[in-house]
């Protein structure tokens, strides 16, 4: 089973505004709530591959009601932890520019993390753990990195750099960080892709058995300890970019879980985060699959498979 764990879950209330100005009233076009946080997104695009997973983490309050409700529609396995409130409400501000304001969300207390420690004690060896999303500052994560390396449970980590220093010591199979998750990872920064290269490197001999670096669009490297490959976005037209990270990781572990190559996933996940970024919504089977054609994947390194 492919268990996602999103520590801090949201209601994204997408608001569309084209011409935004500070320190005005603005009036929204069209408003959309949708269930959000990274480890939903995930487990909301691999069911739209046909790949099932039972979404983990932390909800309470209305708004938490609201998310499990939402997903348990879409036939979403959910086991959250109840706390005692209100999951957060992120706002995403999209027009001509995407302006997001993410709340910090709920503190977790040590019982709740204990709560969801005893929900792993059914994982079984061969079961892949997503940790997608913020986490409150201080908040340890290793006892459950422990676990998955203890029972031999696949761990995959998108999220800020603090955390994936974390997850590294437990050789992840996956991590994708992104541009600034990877410049706050290294303390520098690049202006392109090459740039990142040694960096991808880096993490591979650090532990990471596969990494996804995105870009946006610039595209994105892959990289694992035999060869690191090299890929362009397909054209388009960007509508919002907001989960198109998600998209990506989805992609790639549902192709993984079908038996592809390392390398077919890594082109399908390129092909579903712009199919997320060219539409209103997280990506689904047939935008994706109508791009993947345009995705090109140049070698930097010997093949891979
Ligand atoms: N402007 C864009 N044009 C085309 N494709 C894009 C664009 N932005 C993102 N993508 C696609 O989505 C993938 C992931 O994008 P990005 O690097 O922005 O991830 P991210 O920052 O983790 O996203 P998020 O956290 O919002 O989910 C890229 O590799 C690319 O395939
Ligand atoms: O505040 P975090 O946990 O870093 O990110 C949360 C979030 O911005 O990420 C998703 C897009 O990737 C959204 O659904 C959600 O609102």
């Amino acid at each position: 089973m492919i268990y996602t764990l999103t520590c801090n879950p949201s209601i994204d209330y997408f608001l569309n505004v084209h011409d935004l100005n500070k320190g005005e009233l603005n009036r929204a076009e069209t408003v959309t709530l949708q269930p959000g946080g990274k480890g939903v997104n995930i487990s909301r695009v691999m069911k739209r591959f046909g790949q099932d997973s039972v979404a983990l983490g932390f909800t309470g309050g209305f708004t938490g009601e609201w998310i499990t409700a939402f997903l348990n529609k879409e036939d979403i396995k959910t086991d959250f932890v109840q706390i005692d409130y209100d999951s957060r409400i992120n706002v995403k501000l999209v027009g001509k520019e995407e302006t997001e304001i993410n709340a910090a969300g709920p503190r977790i207390s040590n019982n709740n993390i204990s709560k969801l420690i005893q929900t792993m004690e059914r994982f079984i060896e061969g079961d892949l753990l997503v940790v997608a999303g913020s986490i409150h500052k201080g908040m340890q994560l290793s006892r459950i990195f422990q676990i998955c390396k203890e029972k031999r449970i696949k761990l995959v980590v998108d999220a800020e750099a603090e955390l994936l220093k974390q997850a590294l010591f437990f050789q992840p199979y996956l991590i994708k960080p992104n541009q600034q998750e990877l410049e706050d990872f290294f303390e520098c920064s690049f202006s392109n892709m090459n740039d990142a290269i040694p960096y991808c490197r880096k993490l591979v001999n650090m532990g990471a058995k596969n990494v996804i670096f995105s870009m946006g669009s610039s595209g994105a490297l892959y990289a694992n300890k035999n060869a690191l490959y090299k890929a362009y976005v397909p054209k388009g037209e960007v509508v919002h970019t907001i989960g198109a990270g998600d998209s990506m990781v989805a992609a790639f572990l549902t192709k993984i879980q079908l038996g592809y190559s390392r390398l077919a996933a890594f082109r399908f996940s390129v092909a579903a985060g712009s199919a997320a970024a060219y539409s209103e919504e997280l990506c689904n089977k047939q935008s994706a699959f109508d791009l993947i054609g345009q995705v090109t994947v140049t070698k930097v390194e010997e093949d891979v498979n």
